[in-house]
C-alpha cells in the first residue's frame, strides 16, 4: 500500500506564513471510474495523472486479479502514464471466472465492481477493512438481486463482505435508492451498457438522490468512453440499446478537488495566497464548489481554467449552508468554522455517518477538544468557535479527511504559537493523498 514514512503523530514546527503553489494529485473519483471504464472498453486506454493512493491501488490490484492487463510507465512530468488493455467492449468483456478481491475502504472500487461482476457473472468474493464491512451496500445489492443477480452477504446482511455468483440479468427497468450513497446509482449506470443488449435499460431513483455532482462525473466519463445516458431530471436514467464503451485513446485525470480544499482553506485561514493547480473552472468535479463556500465566508478566491487561489481577507464569516452537493469538501468547512465570527451550520450531511468513520460524531468530538461548542444532529453540525483555540491531540479514526482537515488547526497553532495541535496516526492520508503532509509543509514556511 501507499505509505509515506510518517511518524505516529505530527506536530508542526513554528511557521512564519502560509503561501505557495500546490500541484494536486489526481482525482480519486475520476481515477477509479476511468480504470473500470477502460477495463470494460474496446481498445487500449492511456491514462495520464492517475492518482497513486490506497483507493486506486485497490482498484488496480482488483483489475489485475480479474485478468485485466495494465502497466504504469514513468513520464517526464513526474506522473506515471497508465495503459489499460480494454476488455473488448460490451459482450467482449472477459474477466477471470473467479477471484477473491480486497477492496480496502474504497467505496469507488467496491460499489462499481460489485455491479460489474454481478452483471458479467462468475464466482467472486469482495471484502475490505473492518470499516468497509460497516459501510452499507444493501441498496445496490437489492437493486441487482431484484433483476436476477446472485449476490449473498457472507457477514452482516446489507454490508460487505459479498459473494457474487453467476446470475441471469434480464431487466429493462430497475430501481435503486439514492438517499444513502450516490455510488449505488453510479455503479448501476456504469454497467447499464453491459445490460442494454437488444433493449434499452432504465434506472429509476427511489428517494432523494444525494451527492448529485458525483453522478455528473459518472455521466461525463461514460460519455468520454462513448456512451450517452438520457436523463429525466434526477429521477431516472436511460441507456439506449447497442451502445458500447470505446476507449478515448488518451485521457487525463484532473487534480483532486476534495484534496484542494485543505490548501485553499489554509490560504483562507492563515494568509495566502495559496494556489492549487490541477482543478479550476473547467473541472468536472462538484467539489470545486468548495471555493464558493469559502467565498461566502469572505475569502478572496480567484480561478483560472485549471487553478484556484485563496487569500485571506480578514476573519472568516460564519455561514449556514446546505452541503449535500459537496459532502467530502464540506468537512473542511467544519474545521474552517473554528476561525469564523459566529456559529457555522452545515446542513444535509447525513451521508457523513456512513463514510470512513461516523464523520459527524468524529468531527464533533475533535472540534470539542479544541474548545468549540458543537451541536450534532442526525444530518447536521453546528460549530461555534471558542474564544481561543486550545491545545489537543486530534484522533483521526483511520479517516484521511479527519487528518487533512485538522492539519489546518495544527498550522494555526504553529503560526500563532499559542497552542499545540497534534495529529495522531497521520498515515491514514494514504487513502487518497499519501504525501499530503509533505505537500502541506511546502506551503507552511
Ligand atoms: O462517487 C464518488 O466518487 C464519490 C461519491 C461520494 O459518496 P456518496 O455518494 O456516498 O456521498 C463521495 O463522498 C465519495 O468520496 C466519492
Ligand atoms: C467518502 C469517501 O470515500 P469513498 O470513495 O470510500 O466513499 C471519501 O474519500 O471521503
Amino acid at each position: 500500500m501507499t505509505q509515506q514514512n510518517y511518524p505516529e503523530h505530527i506536530d508542526l514546527a513554528t511557521v512564519a506564513h502560509v503561501e505557495g503553489v500546490v500541484r494536486l494529485p489526481g482525482s480519486k473519483s475520476i481515477s477509479n471510474r476511468i480504470l473500470l471504464l477502460a477495463a470494460l472498453a474496446e481498445g487500449e486506454t492511456r491514462i495520464g495523472g492517475l492518482l497513486a493512493s490506497d483507493d486506486t491501488h485497490v482498484m488496480l490490484n482488483a483489475l489485475r486479479e480479474l485478468g485485466v492487463r495494465w502497466e504504469a510507465q514513468p513520464t517526464m512530468d513526474g506522473y506515471p502514464m497508465h495503459t489499460v488493455a480494454g476488455g473488448g467492449g460490451v459482450g467482449g468483456v472477459h474477466f477471470a471466472p473467479s477471484a477473491d478481491l480486497f477492496m480496502g475502504n474504497a467505496g469507488t472500487a467496491i460499489r462499481p465492481l460489485t455491479a460489474a461482476l454481478a452483471v458479467i457473472g462468475g464466482d467472486y468474493k469482495l471484502h475490505g477493512v473492518p470499516r468497509m464491512h460497516e459501510r452499507p451496500i444493501g441498496d445496490l445489492v437489492d437493486a441487482l438481486n431484484a433483476i436476477g443477480a446472485q449476490i449473498e452477504y457472507t457477514g452482516n446482511p446489507g454490508y460487505p463482505p459479498l459473494h457474487i455468483r453467476k446470475g441471469n440479468l434480464t431487466a429493462q427497468r430497475l430501481s435503486v435508492r439514492g438517499d444513502v450513497s450516490s455510488q449505488f446509482l453510479t455503479a448501476l449506470l456504469m454497467v447499464a451498457p453491459l445490460m442494454a443488449q437488444g433493449h434499452a435499460v432504465t434506472i429509476d431513483v427511489v428517494g432523494e438522490l444525494i451527492s448529485k455532482p458525483y453522478i455528473q462525473i459518472t455521466l461525463n466519463l461514460m460519455r468520454r468512453f462513448g456512451v450517452t445516458v438520457e436523463q429525466d431530471g434526477w429521477a431516472s436514467f436511460t441507456v439506449q440499446a447497442g451502445q458500447r464503451y470505446k476507449s478515448p485513446g488518451l485521457i487525463h485525470v484532473e487534480g483532486d478537488a476534495s484534496s484542494a480544499s485543505y490548501f485553499l482553506a489554509a490560504g483562507a485561514i492563515a494568509g495566502g495566497p495559496v494556489r492549487v493547480e490541477g482543478v479550476g473552472r473547467d473541472s468536472i468535479q462538484g467539489d470545486v464548489r468548495f471555493a464558493e463556500a469559502l467565498e461566502q465566508m469572505g475569502v478572496q478566491i480567484t480561478m483560472g481554467d485549471n487553478w484556484i487561489e485563496a487569500k485571506s481577507n480578514g476573519p472568516l464569516k460564519a455561514v449556514d449552508m446546505d452541503f449535500n452537493h459537496i459532502p467530502d469538501a464540506a468537512m473542511t468547512i467544519a474545521v474552517a468554522a473554528l476561525y469564523a465570527d459566529g456559529t457555522t451550520t452545515l446542513r444535509n450531511i447525513a451521508s457523513w455517518r456512513v463514510k470512513e468513520t461516523d464523520r459527524i460524531a468524529a468531527m464533533a468530538t475533535e472540534l470539542r477538544k479544541l474548545g468549540a461548542v458543537v451541536e450534532e444532529g442526525a444530518d447536521y453540525l453546528k460549530v461555534t468557535p471558542p474564544a481561543a483555540i486550545g491545545s489537543a491531540a486530534i484522533d483521526t479514526y483511520d479517516d484521511h479527511r479527519m487528518a487533512m482537515c485538522f492539519s489546518l488547526v495544527a498550522l494555526d497553532g504553529a503560526l500563532r504559537r499559542g497552542n499545540n495541535v497534534r495529529i495522531n496516526d497521520p498515515k491514514c492520508v494514504a487513502k487518497t493523498f499519501p504525501d499530503y503532509f509533505d505537500a502541506f509543509a511546502a506551503i507552511a514556511k
